[in-house]
């Protein structure tokens, strides 16, 4: 993987420090107002919220220790969570935050996902039964129409991230053209036995992703679909198995080509097409470079692995400062297999754009086109 700044958050200004500054907070009062949290799990999270802006990354106290032991805590314990690896401090302060409210338990709140209202009310909202009710428009159109429809659905159902929504609100209105667009490649690499998908966010963007794999397998582009899946709650809107059941139920009580989806998906997931994976390293703050074997050998038996949003698009290419022109090839070639990524521009990495493509960019908007959540890629590594 080619060489460049692994991307900190210890500049104030920049996107990185923001996030920790500015967006974590706003999600720990966000949670402590969603539930009714005992005094002892308030504590806990009034206790994150200092540790998290002025104070410094501490052990979980735990078993779990021992597991971010082997993801490098070790060398980050006792330092500012704004002097790490981004990336890690991210990861680690969803942990944490799950520690506060007691989702590992033992006790009555063990597996109780503290962004699950927020993914509700995604799932209820009316801009969902828009989105459903267009499915029927869909119907009538040819097979190769409606497969790039659902595709652009998945792509741009990546907004509908919630922490992203914490920062820019207002942020899902605006719409913009892709900055790398290799969607003619993907569509070559198919058909295939097995697709990979990674998914991201939960809500209204797992509903279209569902709906892209329902299509895949509907019309023979795929035999089958392994769907990765984060393990526990992450990253506040993250997918889970718990929310691949809401999102497919949400289809099967809609009316119309909605619900004929989502009776394909039940099938489809109860019949083993459709396999749910939930590896622990899907919550790892480490980039899929770093994965570990028997990972590696579920994407190697993928034909196709397409990996869905920012936060993965991070890991996969690496969470650092490239130069855009970097080339998405050298930078996944580590990858066992065909791979896509689909997502919308929401953080500083960025790679495989042309040189005049960049110019463009910071010609008409400087640096804030890589954090804004209005353009889109399509990057395909055949
Ligand atoms: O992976 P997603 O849902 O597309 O985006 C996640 C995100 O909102 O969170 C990170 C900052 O917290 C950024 O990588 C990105 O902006």
């Amino acid at each position: 993987m080619p060489d460049a700044p692994v991307i900190l958050a210890d500049e104030p200004g920049s996107f990185a420090h923001g996030v920790l500054a500015a967006r974590h907070p706003a999600l720990i009062r966000a949670v402590r107002d969603a539930f009714p949290y005992d005094p002892g799990q308030r504590r806990a999270l009034d206790a994150l919220l200092t540790s998290a802006t002025e104070g410094v990354i501490e052990p979980l106290g735990t078993d779990a220790d021992e597991h971010w032991a082997a993801w490098g805590a070790r060398r980050y314990l006792g330092r500012s969570w704004f002097e790490v690896p981004f990336l890690w401090s991210e990861s680690y302060f969803y942990r944490h935050l799950l520690q506060a409210v007691g989702y590992f338990g033992p006790g009555p709140w063990q597996g109780i996902d503290p962004f699950r209202p927020f993914k509700l009310a995604e799932l209820d909202a009316p801009e969902t039964d828009e989105e459903l009710a267009a499915l029927d428009r869909l119907t009538g159109q040819s097979e190769q129409e409606q497969a790039r429809a659902l595709l652009h659905g998945s792509l741009w159902g990546n907004r509908a991230d919630l922490g992203f929504r914490l920062s820019v609100p207002g942020a899902t209105t605006a719409v913009s053209q892709l900055v790398a667009d290799d969607s003619e490649a993907l569509w070559t690499l198919l058909p295939v036995d097995t697709v990979c998908l990674v998914a991201d966010n939960a809500g209204r963007e797992l509903i279209p992703d569902l709906l892209f794999l329902d299509h895949l397998l509907c019309h023979g582009r795929a035999r089958r679909a392994l769907l990765q899946v984060k393990p526990y709650p992450y990253y506040i809107s993250d997918a889970t198995t718990a929310d691949v059941v809401d999102a497919v139920r949400r289809l099967t009580a809609a009316k119309g080509a909605a619900a004929d989806a989502g009776e394909r998906l039940w099938a489809a997931l109860a019949d083993g097409r459709i396999d749910v994976r939930a590896h622990p390293f899907s919550c790892a703050p480490l980039p899929y470079a770093d994965m570990p074997e028997d990972l590696r050998a579920q994407f190697a038996a993928a034909d196709l692995t397409v990996f869905k949003g920012d936060l993965n698009y991070r890991r996969l290419v690496g969470d650092r400062l490239y130069p855009p022109t970097t080339s998405f090839a050298e930078t996944t070639a580590y990858f066992p297999g065909p791979v896509a990524a689909l997502r919308t521009l929401k953080s500083d990495v960025i790679v495989g754009l042309d040189a005049a493509t960049e110019a463009a960019l910071v010609a008409a908007e400087g640096q804030r086109w890589r954090t804004n959540g209005t353009h889109a890629l399509v990057q395909v590594r055949p």
